[in-house]
């Protein structure tokens, strides 16, 4: 992966009258990476990406896509950004094949309709009429009619809602193969698997503002949840070495006269086990619980916090964790 920005922005604000929606996000997105914008439900994650396509005008900040500006350059956007729309409803009857075609002719370079749809999956739906597909099928043209323009980078928002679990996989399957074609991909979902599996960074907004920005397991090490470490010995002296590592918060055990369970940093396992080495005590069924990509998402949107009832924000104690 090179460091060519593709997408920069900066200090974005836009409002609906009096609803902030977007109060100060700042992002980058590099050639070749799949970035996920997460965050709860009205967090700005949509307004962001509509802006950053030239479907919205922002009222303040810089956005840079490909060198062009969305709210000056839209036609020349048009060309390199395809956008997958939330909720991107055709009419009932139109085929698979019909709507790529149609699709296909907005564009001065698009793609083959059809090797595309055959690409994704679809190459026995074609002549399907849109109301004949099945939920993953539906999702699966609709990313083909936002990659038809053959885009630099596509937008794709909410992908997977609605699907069940093996469609979901599949469509993940898809956007990948789509990034390999050498697509920039922005991905707009309040899906935690989603960003986790699909993503990698993850730009995560809550109330308008970027909260915190990194891959998955960046993240996931923010949480403010300890790393617990659990193990079995039956050898005597474990407590009084546990007791002498700098790293260790705290530990409980033996239980049942051999279950141990330790807290601390994260490098507790290491420190653990090579305390214990040390001393000669052998642990068995070793085990490490992390702090989860949940874990941080409740704790940097604040969800484990109750809102101020004025203002409906949550408290920010780590917004310090921010990338600017
Ligand atoms: N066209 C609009 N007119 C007025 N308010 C809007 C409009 N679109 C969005 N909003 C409001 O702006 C805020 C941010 O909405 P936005 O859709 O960008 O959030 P989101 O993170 O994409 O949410 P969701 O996951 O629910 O789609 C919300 O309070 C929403 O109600």
């Amino acid at each position: 992966m090179t460091a060519t920005p593709v997408i920069q922005v900066e200090h974005l604000r836009k409002s609906y009258g009096s609803t902030l929606a977007v109060e100060d996000v700042s992002l980058t997105v590099h050639r070749g990476e799949i970035v996920g914008i997460l965050g709860p439900n009205g967090a700005g994650k949509t307004t962001t990406v509509e802006c950053l396509a030239g479907l919205r005008d922002r009222d303040s900040g810089h956005v840079d896509v490909l060198g062009l500006d969305p709210a000056r350059d839209r036609a020349a956007l048009r060309e390199v950004l395809g956008m997958q729309l939330q909720e991107s409803e055709l009419p009932a009857r139109i085929t698979a094949r019909e709507a790529a075609e149609l699709y296909a002719s907005f564009y001065a370079d698009p793609a083959d309709p059809l090797e595309l749809l055959d690409d994704l999956g679809l190459a026995d739906r074609r002549d399907a009429q849109f109301r004949a597909l099945s939920g993953g099928q539906k999702q699966r043209l609709s990313i083909a009619l936002a990659l038809v323009g053959n885009p630099q980078v596509a937008v794709l928002d909410e992908l997977t809602t609605g699907l069940d679990p093996q469609a979901r996989r599949d469509t993940w399957d898809v956007v990948r193969k789509v990034r390999d074609r050498g697509v920039t991909i922005l991905l707009v979902t309040h899906l935690m698997e989603e960003a986790e599996r699909l993503c990698d960074r993850i730009v995560l907004i809550d109330a308008g503002r970027v909260v915190a920005t990194g891959t998955p397991a960046e993240l996931a090490a923010q949480s403010a949840g300890e790393h617990v470490l659990r193990f079995r010995s039956p050898e005597p002296g474990v407590a009084a070495v546990l007791a002498g590592v700098p790293g260790v918060h705290g530990f409980d055990g033996p239980d049942d006269g051999l279950a141990y369970e330790v807290r601390g940093g994260p490098e507790v396992v290491q420190d653990v086990m090579v305390a214990l080495s040390a001393a000669g005590v052998r642990a068995n069924d070793v085990r490490l619980e992390r702090g989860t990509l949940e874990d941080a998402f409740l704790t940097l949107t604040g969800q484990d916090k109750p809102r101020d009832a004025a203002t409906g924000r949550r408290s920010r104690s780590l917004l310090t964790r921010t990338e600017a």
